[in-house]
């Protein structure tokens, strides 16, 4: 374990650049909850700021990178535009930024070599890749080595600071640095990802036992095969929000319209195997008629009834997750209990954060997009000891794995 600290320490970082007058290409994770071209929480934009305002201190021409969300189709593209986080940053860095809204291209390539010393630009969403003609085509997210050359070839050094895309390789992260390394131009680790790295080292490498980890959140198919080797690390797993109800469904039990991946059921029925009583489920859920915070919605105890759909946990699965964690000394915690996002199913989520805040003497780690916006805007992030941006990455970090966005960056 010792190992994967050691092995950051020995990667090249930004502070080992000469950044004055290149173009220096960053990956960073501007991933924000957004809705109708309105940012929800910019805790992703903020935590990339050092490194972005480092490279425009030292004269570096800062050219960010990034993705939002995730895009199938042509229409998926305007909601998921990244022009409302340009503005964003511009506010933060107090400069104007440079937004070009193509990911290829003259106008791409013009806008770089029109850059002053020690300003920065961002390009349009990395995702926009994914579907070229109307095609699902995967350029970014399948990490086509021509698109990750092209971009290698706009710059002269590469800085990945996208910790919370740490466990992907795609063509934005993996692709750029394998294909800078080729061309001999440095790739390194912005402080971001640095900070990350060493604090959920020293966290989870050696953790204060009891070790609780507690899983919710959407995005299921990608999370539950983490639950696995988790079982080998945490004293117990506390399953909530969207991740319950494939549970449920393995279980034999009535899901309605409740959130499932059907193809992950199997996975599912294995983990309760193997797991024992060191998974915990909710006992009962907030249902709603409707996916709307003005929907017809009541407790109910287990079974979820047909026609209604589990948005959060209820008030008895609070009191006995509680329970679980009140003697906690390390507490990971990925994913909403519920759709907090509307305040009729946010209580799930409120009371966990207010209770992790009154653990004394433990260690509580909270990691990803949504459930950072979601502390955050219940107002329980404060007593809390770490807050990550990464949800998966932190996952498949804490699981042991080696992650290709940090594995592609230069050993020093
Ligand atoms: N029961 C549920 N049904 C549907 N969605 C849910 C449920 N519980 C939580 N969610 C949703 O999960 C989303 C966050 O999931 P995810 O991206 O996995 O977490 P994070 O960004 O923290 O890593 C939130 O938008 C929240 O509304
Ligand atoms: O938001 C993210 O992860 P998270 O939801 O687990 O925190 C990352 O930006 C990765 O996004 P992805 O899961 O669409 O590859
Ligand atoms: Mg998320």
């Amino acid at each position: 374990m010792i190992i994967l600290e050691a092995m950051i320490l020995a990667k090249l970082t930004v502070s080992d650049l000469d950044l004055d007058g290149k173009k220096v290409l960053m990956r960073v994770d501007f991933n924000v909850p957004i809705k109708d071209g309105v940012i929800g929480d910019d805790n992703r934009i903020q935590a990339a700021l050092p490194t972005i305002e480092y490279v425009l201190n030292h004269n570096g021409k800062a050219i960010l990178f990034s993705h939002l969300g995730r895009i199938k189709k042509e229409d998926d593209k305007p909601a998921l535009s990244l022009r409302p986080v340009a503005e964003r940053l511009s506010n933060l860095l107090n400069k104007p930024v440079t937004f070009v809204p193509v990911t290829e291209g003259a106008q791409l390539e013009e806008a770089i070599n029109n850059m002053a010393d020690g300003s920065v630009l961002l390009v349009e969403n990395t995702r926009y890749e994914d579907v070229v003609n109307g095609e699902y085509v995967k350029r970014e997210s399948g990490n086509d080595p021509k698109l990750g050359e092209y971009w290698a070839s706009l710059g002269d050094e590469f800085i990945n600071d996208a910790f919370g895309t740490a466990h992907r390789s795609h063509a934005s992260n993996a692709g750029i640095a394998d294909a800078m390394r080729k061309d001999g131009k440095p790739v390194a680790a912005g402080f971001l990802m640095e900070k990350e790295i060493q604090f959920l080292g020293d966290a989870v490498n050696n953790p204060q036992r009891p070790f609780v980890a507690i899983l919710g959140g959407a995005k299921v198919s990608d999370k539950i095969g983490v639950i696995d080797n988790l079982l080998d690390k945490a004293d117990k797993i506390i399953i909530g929000g969207g991740m319950t109800y494939t549970f449920y469904a393995a279980k034999g039990m009535n899901i309605g319209n409740s959130l499932v991946e059907e193809d992950k059921i199997e996975v599912a029925k294995n983990i309760l195997e193997k797991g024992g009583d060191k998974i915990v489920l909710p006992v009962d859920s907030v249902v709603a008629k409707e996916f709307n915070n003005d929907a017809e919605h009541k407790v109910v105890e287990g079974d979820i009834p047909d026609g209604w759909m589990a948005l959060d946990i209820g008030p008895k699965s609070v009191a006995e997750f509680e329970d679980v964690l009140k003697d906690a000394k390390t507490v990971v915690w990925n994913g909403p209990m519920g759709v907090f996002e509307m305040p009729n199913y946010a209580n799930g989520t409120l009371e966990i954060g207010k209770f992790l805040g009154t653990l004394s003497g433990a260690t509580t780690i909270v990691g990803g997009g949504d459930s950072t916006a979601a502390v955050k805007q219940l107002g329980v992030s404060d007593k809390l000891t770490h807050i990550s941006t990464g949800g998966g990455a932190s996952l498949e970090y804490l699981e042991g794995k080696a992650l290709p966005g940090i594995a592609a960056i230069d050993n020093k």
